[in-house]
């Protein structure tokens, strides 16, 4: 559901952060997010879906819309799909997160993304920060895994990373903590569907 204000979170929960530009939102998502609920032990996925990414020059679809299709695709009671970023006016994650502690201090969050994220993840505004301040959960992907486990931020905090087989315990965990979980993988993107046609910004 697309929660309108934002989103509710109990004293002591464990929240999972799925930021993304979702356009579109596909199953890739869906599935990464079953998966993070489950290995990562968490009590609620928040879909963070972006204002627009940083680092991209191109500018998504309109961000209802983009809205409106990730609610219509995910339906899952632990999950919520928020334009928060937008209602608290952030756009890069290290700010996101910095507010989300002030506004929820009791709330446990986990930022979540894609292994081919974590190998860019070294451009990210402040992301020695968010390493030291948020732990990491890092999902399998079809063809990232080795870029991701030579990148900059997997070697400059190897000695921050916790076993797979330790991932449910990652929420309780003091950062700088990160997880790679080697999940079942579904190969799919929002620019191969864009290529297709099947979306228009
Ligand atoms: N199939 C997938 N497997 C694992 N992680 C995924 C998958 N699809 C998206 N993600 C992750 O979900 C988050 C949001 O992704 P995003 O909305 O950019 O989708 P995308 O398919 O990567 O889009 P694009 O192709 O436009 O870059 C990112 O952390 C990304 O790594
Ligand atoms: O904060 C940054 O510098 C930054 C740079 C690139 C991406 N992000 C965030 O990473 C998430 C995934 O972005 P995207 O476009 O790959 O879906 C989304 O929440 C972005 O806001 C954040």
């Amino acid at each position: 559901m697309i929660r309108a204000g934002l989103p509710r979170a109990a004293a002591g929960m464990s929240v999972g952060l799925l930021g993304g530009s979702f356009d579109p939102a596909h199953p890739g998502h869906v599935h990464i997010t079953r998966q993070a609920l489950r290995r990562f032990a968490l009590d609620r996925v928040w879909w963070l879906v972006s204002p627009g990414n940083p680092l991209k020059t191109e500018g998504p679809a309109p961000l209802g819309r983009r809205l409106e299709a990730a609610a219509a695709l995910m339906s899952h009671p632990r999950v919520c799909i928020t334009d928060l970023e937008a209602r608290i006016g952030t756009r890069y994650t290290a700010a996101t997160l910095g507010r989300l502690q002030m506004l929820y201090p009791e709330v446990r969050f986990v930022w979540l993304m894609g292994a081919d994220n974590l190998t860019g993840f070294h451009r990210w505004d402040r992301w020695e920060w968010i390493m030291e301040n948020v732990p990491i959960g890092v999902i399998a992907r079809p063809g990232q895994g080795i870029a991701a486990r030579r990148s900059k931020a997997a070697l400059r905090y190897a000695n921050a990373q916790l076993p797979g087989r330790a991932s449910f315990t990652l929420a309780g965990q003091a950062a700088p903590a990160w997880c790679y979980v080697n999940v079942p993988m579904v190969d799919i993107s929002s620019s191969e569907i864009r290529a297709r046609g099947d979306w228009r910004r």
